[in-house]
């Protein structure tokens, strides 16, 4: 891609369009689904009306120059008050023949067809920044998050390559709970595995590594796996190179991003995106996908937003 045409990309992922999303839960009289943005049941406005959440992605340039085929934009920001405020994902990809965004379903609790379901578990050693990398992802935003993690399961709707997607995500406890069969749960419940180092620590390097072992030897190795090195920011405190790092990826055979959840989205979100694309290549062979879907227990967006009102900072 030339620079001209990565203008014109960027340009137009500034200037997000607005989605209708369709609820199953709103039915017209006619029994057809209502196209109606997204409705999140977790979140209420003030006269409990749901409130709409639109999920829109755009086309972006990975590091090696290659398109990355989903941005996730959230348009929103927190209110004036601090509450939390809709959340806007769009998929430029994603046009009906009218140009407008094509709807996404999204119905919590109910099952759904026609969606590529994937599971994907992020471990990494305690401190590394597992839930500020994930926050962000789902809300954009950077969170200082000092309570450690027991294990959480994040619900992530969207549409990638004309179908609806939904990203399970697994933030996994770095030190507590860290038994050998909760780890063995995590594993044989993933799709695929984010494997977090933070390039400040030189531990978190050995912890991906032993990771990595555990895996092999539940003899779940044809899972795929990316290697994520966080905190990029830290250029004093570095105590991983990207040679260790490039030298793991390639005896791993999987692909490696480094990022910081402080000051990068577009890094944050190419594993996410870059792990499904390999998990849903995998499961097509299989003839597993598309698949149904519960979001269970999980925490939807919303959710995320609520949890962390005072914790997620601007960028
Ligand atoms: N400078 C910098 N700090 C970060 C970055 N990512 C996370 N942090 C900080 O690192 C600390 C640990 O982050 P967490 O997200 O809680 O780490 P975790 O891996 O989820 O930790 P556990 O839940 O204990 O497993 C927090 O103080 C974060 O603010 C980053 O990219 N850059």
């Amino acid at each position: 891609m030339d620079a001209a045409e990565e203008n014109e990309l960027l340009a137009e992922a500034v200037t997000p369009e607005s989605g209708d999303v369709l609820n199953k839960d709103e039915q017209s009289n006619n029994g057809d689904p209502v196209p109606v943005d997204v409705l999140n049941k977790d979140e209420q406005s003030n006269n409990g009306d749901p409130v709409p959440v639109d999920v829109l992605n755009k086309d972006e340039q990975s590091n090696n120059g290659d398109p990355v085929p989903v941005d996730i934009l959230n348009k929103d920001e927190q209110s004036n008050n601090g509450d939390p405020v809709p959340v806007d994902v769009l998929n430029k990809d994603e046009q009906s023949n009218n140009g407008d965004p094509v709807p996404v379903v999204e119905s919590a609790g109910q099952a759904q067809e026609d969606v590529h379901t994937a599971h994907i578990v992020v471990f990494g050693k305690d401190g590394t920044g597992k839930s500020a990398f994930i926050v962000r992802f789902l809300t954009k935003r950077f969170i200082h998050e000092y309570d450690p993690t027991s294990e959480d399961v994040y619900a992530y709707n969207s549409q990638i390559d004309g179908r609806k997607i939904c990203l399970k995500i697994m933030d996994t406890a770095g030190k507590v709970e860290r038994t050998v069969h909760k780890r063995e749960e995590q594993i044989r419940w993933g799709d695929g595995f984010i494997l977090v180092l933070s390039l400040a620590s030189r531990d978190s390097l050995k912890e991906v590594v032993r990771i990595k072992e555990v895996i092999e030897h539940l003899n779940e190795s044809e899972k795929p796996v990316v290697l994520v090195a966080t905190k990029r920011d830290l250029v004093h405190a570095r105590e991983v190179t990207s040679a260790e790092i490039q030298e793991l990826a390639k005896r791993w055979h999987c692909r490696t991003f480094e990022t910081a959840a402080t000051e990068d989205y577009i890094t944050v979100a190419e594993p996410f995106i870059s792990l499904f694309k390999d998990i849903r290549k995998i499961k097509e062979q299989k003839g597993l996908f598309p698949t149904s879907f519960k979001l269970d227990k999980d925490i939807v967006i919303a959710d995320v937003h609520k949890r962390y009102k005072n914790r997620l900072l601007t960028q």
